[in-house]
């Protein structure tokens, strides 16, 4: 599991540290870590160009540092201030010590760029002085972001203004949410962690690995039968979108449904595909309700609820007016699954605020719903239903930004309740299972959701491989 941590949580485990260790020591570990990396970028560290941009707080001091450590090993190193007033007064005098240069302007010609202007001390967008650096930064240079780049907000990855966009961000201690959750993950490039020896508390995120939904696949034994591995119920399709039935369907097939239940108008559709669909209602260990079903079908959302003992899914349509107070009521498993605009209808905001604040939104739902909530998008979060840390989905493509695939994941999220996963679990394997497979199937071209249902097997091999 890939985790990461709170500004509060890091800044509490530095105190801790601190408090053990020689003054200095952290900065000069984050310093060398920093150096490490630069040096393998530039392969040839003499001769070459580094413009340090340098921040008031120590996160300008991380990267001063780090340029006298170049600077010592023949780089020409050029740090410029923010603010000259208000520079790290330690990293300063290192750097001078170590033949580099201070200038007011950001020099024409650079290797590399190291943004050393907020880290986890930044609040909001850079402001003028910093944004007008960052702006002057040369495309062709490699940018490398101390910590994290500096613009986004390392507890959400929010960005709400001028942000650097680095090609590697080096952190420091641990992983900080705002590098896997866009819009900021969208700015961090490669990210290379520093251990720097904290002991850190509880994650505020973690991200699945292989082993990790290797572990949480409910894998039939020899006393399974197709009823002990799960029946899935799929109530989805309409005649104007029968596709999204069938594609719901293929999802919960290829999740290790033991079997597949169909409720709807599509039913001859699934069954032209899928001949081992059982067709009506009759017992299932989990409901799917909502890809394509079209409106003013509330009352069969409504009576998969009503089950209250048994696990259930919504999705898409099957969203529109949901009440907090019915799914609240529920015993089992509820699983939500909205993408931004649907996310946006449910919270009564713009779809805009969703998208540029995702992890207050995933968890804003969850709480108000008292359900595993996975909104999806370019990093889908999966909030549990009590509160606790947040899952950031590793895999995945922007090409699964596909008619129906959506469809295929509800399906997949669905079989995996009916195995037995709770909500948060299902969500989460089914996410980064569906971003594989659409990565395998597309593997650089675009791709359809049938494709991706299609790729399910190889990802699952793939994982537990
Ligand atoms: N924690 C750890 O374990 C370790 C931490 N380390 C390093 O310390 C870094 C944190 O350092 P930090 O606390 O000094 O804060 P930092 O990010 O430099 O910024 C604060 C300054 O920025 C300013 N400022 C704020 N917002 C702004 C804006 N929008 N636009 C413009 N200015 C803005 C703010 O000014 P003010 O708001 O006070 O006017 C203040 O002066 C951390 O990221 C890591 O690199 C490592 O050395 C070792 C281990
Ligand atoms: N930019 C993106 N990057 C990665 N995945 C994306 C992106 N945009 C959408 N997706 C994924 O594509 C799928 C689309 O689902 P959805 O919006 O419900 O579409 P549909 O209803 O057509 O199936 C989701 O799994 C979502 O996470
Ligand atoms: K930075």
């Amino acid at each position: 599991m890939r985790t990461a941590y709170s500004v509060e949580t890091v800044r509490a485990a530095e105190r801790e540290l601190m408090a053990r260790l020689p003054e200095g020591a952290l900065m000069a570990r984050a310093a060398a870590g920093l150096a490490a990396v630069c040096a393998g970028l530039l392969g040839r560290v003499y001769g070459s160009r580094v413009v340090v941009l340098a921040g008031p707080g120590d996160n300008g001091g991380d990267a001063l540092y780090a340029g006298a450590r170049l600077a010592r090993r023949g780089a020409r190193v050029t740090a410029v201030p923010m603010d000259p007033q208000r520079i790290h007064p330690g990293g300063l005098a290192a750097l001078r010590a170590a033949g580099g240069r201070v200038e007011a302007s950001v020099p024409r010609r650079a290797d590399l760029v190291l943004d050393g202007l907020l880290g986890i001390g930044g609040r909001g967008g850079l402001r003028p002085a910093a944004a007008a650096l960052a702006e002057r930064v040369r495309a062709d240079a490699l940018v490398v972001a101390v910590d994290l780049p500096s613009g986004v907000d390392a507890d959400t990855g929010e960005v709400t203004g001028p942000a650097v966009t680095a090609d590697v961000t080096v952190t420091f201690g641990a992983y900080k949410p705002g590098l896997l959750v866009d819009p900021g993950a969208s700015r961090v490039g490669a990210v290379r962690l520093v251990d720097i020896g904290l002991d850190l508390a509880e994650p505020v995120l973690e991200a699945l690995q292989h082993a990790d939904v290797a572990r949480l696949l409910p894998v039939p034994t020899a006393s399974s039968d197709k009823y002990r591995r799960g029946v899935v119920g799929v109530v989805a399709g309409s005649e104007q979108y029968p596709g999204a039935a069938v594609l719901a369907v293929a999802g919960a097939l290829r999740g290790g449904a033991g079997a597949v239940r169909y409720v709807g108008p599509a039913a001859d559709a699934v069954l032209a595909r899928y001949p081992e669909v059982l067709v009506g209602r009759g017992r299932v260990q989990a409901w799917v309700v909502g890809p394509g079903i079209g409106a003013g079908r509330a009352a069969e959302v409504g009576r998969a609820l009503a089950d209250r003992d048994v696990p259930v899914l919504v999705d898409a349509d099957g969203l529109r007016g949901l009440d907090p107070e019915v799914v609240r009521g529920r015993r089992a498993a509820t699983l939500l699954t909205p993408h931004a605009g649907e996310a946006a209808a449910l919270l009564g905001v713009p779809r805009e605020s969703v998208e540029a604040g995702r992890l207050a939104a995933v968890r804003e739902l969850a709480e108000r719903y008292g359900a595993a909530v996975l909104l999806k998008g370019s990093t889908t979060l999966v909030a549990p239903a009590g509160g606790g840390a947040v899952r950031v989905n590793p895999t995945g493509t922007p090409w699964l930004a596909t008619a129906g695939s959506g469809d295929v994941l509800s399906g997949l999220a669905g079989a995996l309740l009916a195995g037995g996963l709770p909500g948060a679990d299902a969500g989460s394997v089914a996410a980064y299972l569906h971003g594989l497979a659409g990565r395998l199937a597309a593997d650089g071209a675009p791709v359809v959701a049938q494709e991706v249902a299609a790729a399910l097997p190889a990802a699952w091999r793939d994982v537990i491989s």
